[in-house]
């Protein structure tokens, strides 16, 4: 094992000897950095790679540590090391035990695919969804948020609904509508399973309930699952905690995490449950990490502050190895256009003067949203970027309307799938498509299916959908080579359906899509897979948002990344943008002491990112405007309202656009100068 350097308390934490462990430790101080250690150390041991799993948030950073993990070792003695969000990793297991699981056959739904599933679902349900006045994503949103954090269905609609208040009004209105919610849900149910759909929170029950009811199939992952090293502990909610504590028997647990850096409350998750890892985990231990590696101490006096000011008790205090550098410095702008002018010149500087990268700079902000005007002036200034948080390459509408020509094969009774392939060709609408998808629904026997769909819709359409069923059906076991005569059998409506932006940007996805089945053995795989990790690494190439593919190349890009996605990220010059009244804390969150708590480990998250400089924006117009008593309560409660000078600069429009000096009485001008009538 090549030499990691660590300190003595990450030395202990990476050789720990005992059965479970938390790892509970600040911003900074190499929790990342323990988990790599941790895993090179197993195999270094002598334990099987394969039977390590880490898990992370994001797809990105299991990449990441697997990646870091690979480089301390030699030999590829870490080639087959595996890391997996929760629901990816519960997807390969009931992809890898189809018959233990009970699973094959389903298709696993994203998002969007469960928003169309609920708008049928309240279109059946007429009655009871007219009675109330939620829309299906907040259907969705309850039905998950109840799962995810097992609470009931009435807590579930107060949480999601009504902001939490537990006033009698409040106790009424639930009273109400909840039988109503419940028809819909179960409603919603009932569609999965005729449909043989599995939405992501299925993948972790499934998984979850299979463990904790059957001896046998705990036994059988007792071989294959030995260590579950687990990053950012502090976000793991109820249903991943019902997910993991079958495992506490047949694994060992490597948790880190820090209950400051909690930020996924809307999903269920509560810092507080590191603090209960003692009474939950038998046989387990606690270590702690103190000392802070990446930032210059100026930067954590900040957040330190930051996390001080809060009622709530963190017992923590950042303090740098590094010792101390420039204080942060709080940048004053008038507008958003400004903003952005400031960043890019500022970025241009550090490029051609100070001898910095392009990746060495990030960007955090609450919403990609925002960000819309920065990018602009990128685009612009010719700046390399990418932005984490977008959508992602599979969820792109004609990436999706070449799969479902694929879904539909894969499962006959896939009515979204069917929906959206169907309705794909001009001339078929939802109502057509309903009434032949209702047919498709009774046939029995997929090798007749081509031929049915030829006769059930009848015409050149008819031909040409069960062309290409049957030429997908024939290339079931060689999925690139079904994906090419797929697109070329639809290449001429795709061209026409997305005429706008066909040849410059979507055509150029179709042959990621085509390397992208290479990778997997059946066209189910690929679905529920490539749905789950949507191609944003692909053959070792980083596949940008939507249809950037000729930008892959670019290797140095400064990063704009929601703060919600900037978790273990780091870099030496980070800009917080618009850390503003109303922002931070939000003007939604300021009735609800908990969502403003939340709030502020939000901003200590993207503070504790900057490795060297820190700049910090502000919107001008939000501090001079907040002062009548309406706003009072704003004011009270934004975060920097009390911030100390001696942390930061401040600056007041450091780059604005400085307007020329003129004159005060304005001069006459004579219109008919200049021409010679003569
Ligand atoms: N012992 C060490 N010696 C030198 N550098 C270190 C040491 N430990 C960690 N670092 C560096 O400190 C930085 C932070 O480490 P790491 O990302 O592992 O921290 P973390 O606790 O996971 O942070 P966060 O929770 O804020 O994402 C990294 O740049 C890492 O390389």
């Amino acid at each position: 094992m090549k030499n990691h350097i660590l300190n003595a308390q990450q030395k202990k934490a990476v050789e720990f000897d005992g059965k479970h462990v938390l790892v509970l430790a600040g911003a900074g101080t190499g929790k990342t950095r323990c988990i790599v250690g941790r895993a090179a150390f197993l195999i270094d041991q002598g334990m099987e790679p394969e039977k390590i799993q880490i898990l992370t948030f994001t797809k990105r950073a299991a990449n990441e540590i697997v990646e870091r993990v690979k480089a301390s070792l030699t030999d590829n003695q870490a080639q087959s090391l595996n890391g997996s969000t929760f629901h990816s990793w519960c997807n390969q297991l009931i992809v890898r035990y189809p018959n233990l699981f009970g699973a094959s056959g389903y298709t696993v739904i994203d998002p969007d695919d469960q928003l169309s599933v609920m708008k049928m679902v309240c279109g059946d349900q007429l009655v009871e969804y007219k009675g109330i006045r939620i829309k299906p994503q907040q259907l969705l949103d309850i039905y998950s948020y109840g799962r995810n954090t097992r609470k009931n269905l009435s807590n579930s609609i107060r949480e999601k609904i009504f902001k939490g208040k537990t006033d009698e009004e409040t106790n009424d209105e639930i009273d109400i509508i909840r039988p109503k919610v419940e028809v819909l849900l179960r409603a919603y149910q009932t569609k999965k399973s005729e449909g043989r759909y599995i939405d992501y929170d299925d993948l972790l029950l499934i998984v979850a309930n299979r463990l904790r009811n059957d001896a046998e199939a705990r036994r059988i992952l007792s071989h294959q699952v030995k260590h579950l090293l687990i990053d950012e502990f502090q976000d793991t909610n109820p249903l991943q905690w019902y997910l993991l504590e079958p495992f506490l028997e047949i694994a060992k647990f490597y948790c880190v995490g820090d209950d400051a850096q909690s930020i996924y409350s809307f999903r269920g998750a509560d810092y507080k449950n590191v603090h209960l890892f003692k009474e939950r985990v038998p046989e387990s231990e606690i270590l702690i990490l103190n000392n802070n590696y990446r930032s210059t101490q100026e930067i954590l006096d900040l957040s330190n502050w930051l996390i001080e000011t809060s009622p709530l008790e963190y017992k923590k205090k950042l303090v740098a190895t590094r010792g101390s550098g420039t204080k942060p410095k709080l940048i004053n702008i008038a507008s958003q256009w400004e903003e952005a002018n400031f960043i890019a010149e500022n970025i241009l500087e550090n490029f051609t003067e100070n001898n910095k990268n392009f990746i060495d700079h990030l960007i955090l902000s609450r919403s990609t949203y925002y960000t819309k005007p920065l990018q602009a002036v990128f685009i612009q200034k010719k700046i390399p970027y990418v932005t984490y948080g977008g959508r992602k390459f599979m969820e792109a509408a004609h990436i999706k309307d070449i799969v479902s020509a694929l879904r539909v094969v894969n499962n006959i009774y896939d009515e979204i799938g069917w929906m959206r392939f169907l309705t794909f060709w001009d001339g078929i609408g939802e109502i057509k498509a309903g009434k032949y998808i209702s047919k498709i629904l009774e046939f029995k026997d997929p090798l007749d299916c081509a031929q049915n769909l030829e006769d059930a819709i009848g015409g050149t359409e008819g031909e040409k959908i069960a062309d290409i069923y049957n030429s997908i059906f024939m290339n079931s076991g060689n999925v690139k080579k079904a994906i090419q005569e797929t697109y070329s059998k639809m290449e001429l409506q795709l061209a026409f359906k997305y005429r706008k932006d066909w040849e410059e940007k979507r055509k150029s996805d179709v042959p990621v899509l085509e390397m992208l089945g290479e990778n997997y053995a059946t066209i189910g795989q690929l679905i529920s897979e490539g749905i789950l990790e949507n191609a944003k690494q692909l053959n070792g190439n980083p596949v940008l948002e939507g249809s950037q593919l000729n930008d892959s190349e670019i290797k140095d890009h400064v990063i704009i990344s929601t703060v919600h996605s900037a978790k273990g990220l780091e870099a030496d010059v980070c800009y917080v943008l618009n850390v503003s009244p109303k922002v931070y804390p939000s003007a939604w969150n300021l009735s609800s002491d908990e969502n403003i708590e939340e709030d502020r480990r939000v901003l200590y998250v993207a503070l504790t990112r900057a490795k060297n400089e820190l700049y910090i924006t502000r919107d001008t117009n939000s501090i001079t405007t907040v002062n009548s008593s309406e706003t009072s309560e704003v004011t009270s409660k934004y975060f920097l309202e009390n911030l100390p000078e001696n942390l930061t600069e401040q600056f007041v429009n450091p780059y604005t656009i400085v307007k020329p000096r003129d004159i005060l009485t304005p001069n006459k001008i004579d219109l008919s100068e200049g021409m010679d009538f003569s």
